[in-house]
């Protein structure tokens, strides 16, 4: 429990999460995260900006007490997920002239997901604004970052902007600035790579107006704020953009290792034709790091056995999980081993409707691999240098 001023007026009230290990149950955090919440003290009225997860209600409630708090205006929720309007019910019962500010889609949301009474909440639409006196709230909804109620607050006066899930990143902290280090700059790209990555043709609009903005500061709701914006908007444009890089991904499963030969083999023939390659055996594999490579990723291989007659489930995840993730990626490929029969390579491609990917032909054979198979392997290497020659990227 720690309050920390941002500027002057304006503090960090939010709260750490040293230990948890997993978001959404869809992505591992192996540094924990925050939960970001902002006071804006402007000279006749008080703003919250978020709350925070609801197990987390009596830190909040320090820090507000803490940061001496004892009147709230407005509380701006950018955006309903509970990881952010958890708390709001209590801070409605402790202030009972608050009022919610959010998007009307937002007030559905959270009529529905926190059960918030419609009449605490005041709607807000594009440019829209209220005055705290000497700082004003301006508002934008910048739908699908990454719900479709999601908007930002501007403080015009401070050039400071709180951009919610846009930014964020999941890690633990008890910096509350930036220290442009590699650890944060991967725990912002894992959390883009799971929950932003399939919206980056609306990101790449955005950060249009971001940059039409020039923020001094980027307050987001998980993670480290910036005041350098630069440092974050850099990152954001190359993971939006739709240039893949001379990069691989290779997730595999194998239960008897004819998979992984050829996962190996194609492996080295890759990096013998200077291509970067990222193996990635799902007996183990971080879906966080699979997920952050397929960022950058021109080419996906996805390396499994048949069982039951389709693909190894570790693999059908993994299907899946690129389905709904719709990386750039513009080549793929099936590889692995059967014993008698199946329809895996099939099977694969139908569990990736959104992946606009061309698929190049399998090598899929029947049980150990021979020396014909790992030709063929090695003409899938060259096949995969064609199509990065192609592009510019060998
Ligand atoms: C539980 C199980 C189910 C299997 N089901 C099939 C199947 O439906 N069709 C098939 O062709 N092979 C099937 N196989 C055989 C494997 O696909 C085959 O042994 C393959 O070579 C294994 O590749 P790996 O060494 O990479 O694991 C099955 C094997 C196991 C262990």
């Amino acid at each position: 429990m720690v309050v920390r001023e941002i500027i002057p007026g304006i503090d960090s009230v939010g709260v750490i999460d040293w230990h948890r290990m997993a978001f959404d149950n869809l992505m591992d955090l192996p540094d924990g995260t925050t939960y970001n919440a902002y006071v804006v003290r402007g000279s006749e009225k008080t703003a919250l900006i978020d709350t925070v997860e609801a197990e987390f209600d009596e830190e909040y409630v320090t820090n507000l007490i803490r940061a001496k708090i004892d009147s709230v205006d407005y509380i701006v929720a950018n955006h309903a997920e509970q990881d952010h309007s958890g708390s709001l019910p209590l801070l409605l019962e402790l202030f009972p002239m608050a009022k919610v500010v959010t998007t009307e889609k937002g007030k559905e949301l959270l009529c529905s997901l926190v059960l918030i009474e419609e009449g605490r909440i005041l709607t807000v639409e594009e440019n829209d604004s209220l005055s705290l006196g000497d700082k004003t709230l301006v508002f934008y909804p910048m739908p699908w970052v990454h719900w479709p109620e999601t908007m930002v607050t501007w403080v015009p006066e401070d050039r400071i902007l709180f951009s919610c899930d846009l930014f964020g990143s999941h890690l633990a902290t008890s910096d509350v600035f930036s220290d442009g280090s590699c650890r944060l700059h991967e725990a912002a790209k894992r959390y883009f790579a799971v929950i932003m990555q399939p919206f980056r043709g609306k990101i790449r609009t955005y950060l249009d107006a971001v940059d039409d903005l020039s923020p001094a500061i980027i307050a987001p709701s998980h993670g480290p704020v910036y005041c350098d914006p630069a440092e974050i908007l850099t990152l954001y444009r190359d993971w939006s953009s739709e240039e893949g890089k001379n990069l691989v991904v290779i997730p595999f499963v194998s239960m008897h290792n004819s998979t992984t030969w050829m996962v190996e083999r194609l492996v080295d023939a890759l990096i013998d034709r200077g291509i970067q390659v990222r193996p990635y055996d799902l007996g183990n594999a971080s879906p966080g790091m699979i997920a952050m490579d397929l960022i950058d990723a021109t080419t996906i291989v996805i390396g499994t056995p048949t069982v039951h007659f389709g693909p190894h489930p570790k693999a059908a995840h993994i299907a899946f999980l690129t389905n709904i993730l719709k990386p750039k990626a513009r080549y793929a490929a099936v590889i692995g081993s059967y014993g008698w029969g199946g329809k895996t390579v099939q099977a694969l491609g139908e569990m990736m409707p959104k992946l606009s990917a061309e698929m190049l032909s399998p090598v899929y054979i029947k049980g150990k691999p021979q020396e014909e198979d790992l030709v063929a392997i090695i003409n899938l290497a060259d096949e995969i240098y064609k199509r990065h020659q192609d592009n510019h990227l060998v």
